[in-house]
């Protein structure tokens, strides 16, 4: 599937099968209400799925999407990049905080090289070679990809989702590993929000004073130099994006095309979903945020796109691994609409 054939298959939630949601949840044995943002949530996977009760959100899979970054030699991490590498090696192995995640909730994980810089010599079931360059170029001196590749990143994407979406899955978790990645993710949240650099700017794998006021330049920067135009998403993702945003932007619009929950993770997964409400803002019916990032970015892109984070739980890992823990809280809000008894089915008096 290309970009276009998926932006046109994304449609509006479903008001009926809202309107079916929300009435049955004030029907259900509970004070209404009760359940807070879980309605809410039960509520806007109905209107996703256009039925009430939508389908459980099992099995899910998490794709974690890696790539290299050129902003690496402003000094903007004081990690070496071929952890980027070597992290994936340790996915595809089983050893990551990610994996630990999944097996305990369930889910499986597939790891894409999207754009790492050293060759990953591995064949494994669980890795996709889907590398489109290795690595990006450094957004403070030119453009990160051209408009080709960050197509080619977002179209990888859209045919993982699709992929994942065929051979079962019933909710999507998107993941992310590219050492640096946390300053283009800071350079499109800001982009597509008009937020400040200071403002979207954190510590990322916790940065000390120096780089992170090293960082900080860098994105305003990149700002004033690229100029980037929100209403042109590849273009914004192509000039100060990375390979693993622009592919977690298409995982978002492949998920939402096939009408799949798909939940956000941290702060390069929600500058993806940015990208990804600029290409259709309907694609935000499909994205559940997981969990609120540390990072500053996070919370404002979250805010923007008008989604309430699940969790709270001071992370700033990535990999998905706040996405995958919000998933048993995903499948108890849907459970509730398939399983809780009806105030008349059970004979408990209302007030
Ligand atoms: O998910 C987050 O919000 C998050 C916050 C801080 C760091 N990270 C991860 O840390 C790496 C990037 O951090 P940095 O400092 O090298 O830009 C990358 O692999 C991300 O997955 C992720
Ligand atoms: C060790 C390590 C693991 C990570 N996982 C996601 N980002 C990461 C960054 C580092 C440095």
């Amino acid at each position: 599937m290309t970009l276009e054939t998926t932006l046109a298959a994304i449609a509006p939630a479903d008001p009926a099968a809202m309107a079916a949601a929300r009435d049955l949840q004030a029907r259900l044995t509970k004070p209404a209400g009760s359940l807070g943002e879980l309605e809410d949530l039960s509520v806007r996977l109905a209107g996703l799925a256009r039925s009430c009760p939508p389908p459980l959100p099992q099995p899910a899979s998490v794709a974690v999407f890696a790539g290299d970054h050129g902003v690496h030699a402003q000094g903007v991490t004081p990690w070496p990049q071929e952890v980027t590498a070597q992290m994936v090696a340790n996915f595809v192995a089983g050893g990551a905080v990610v994996n630990a995640f999944a097996r305990q909730s369930g889910a499986d994980v597939l790891v894409v090289d999207v754009g790492v810089q050293a060759p990953v010599p591995l064949d494994a079931p669980n890795l996709l070679d889907a590398n489109v360059r290795r690595g990006t170029r450094d957004l403070a001196e030119e453009p990160a990809l051209t408009r080709d590749e960050a197509r080619a990143a977002v179209e990888v994407g859209i045919r993982v989702a699709n992929a994942l979406v065929d051979g079962g899955a019933a909710c999507l978790i998107g993941g992310d590993m590219g050492i640096a990645n946390t300053t283009p993710a800071a350079t499109l949240i800001a982009a597509f929000t008009g937020a400040e650099a200071a403002a979207v700017t954190g510590r990322g794998t916790g940065v000390d004073d120096p780089t992170y006021a090293r960082k900080v330049a860098v994105v305003a920067a990149a700002l004033a130099r690229h100029q980037p135009d929100p209403a042109d998403p590849l273009g914004v993702l192509a000039a100060v994006g990375g390979l693993e945003h622009a592919a977690l932007a298409g995982f978002l619009l492949g998920a939402a095309a096939r009408r799949v929950p798909v939940i956000v993770d941290g702060v390069i997964a929600a500058s993806a979903a940015l990208a990804a409400a600029a290409f259709a803002p309907d694609a935000v019916a499909a994205m559940v945020a997981g969990h609120r990032s540390v990072e500053p970015g996070a919370s404002v892109a979250l805010a923007h796109l008008g989604l309430t984070p699940l969790l709270d739980l001071g992370l700033r890992l990535g990999e998905g691994t706040g996405a995958v823990l919000a998933l048993p809280v995903v499948a108890a809000a849907v459970r509730v609409l398939h399983d809780v008894a009806t105030f008349d089915s059970a004979g408990v008096s209302e007030k």
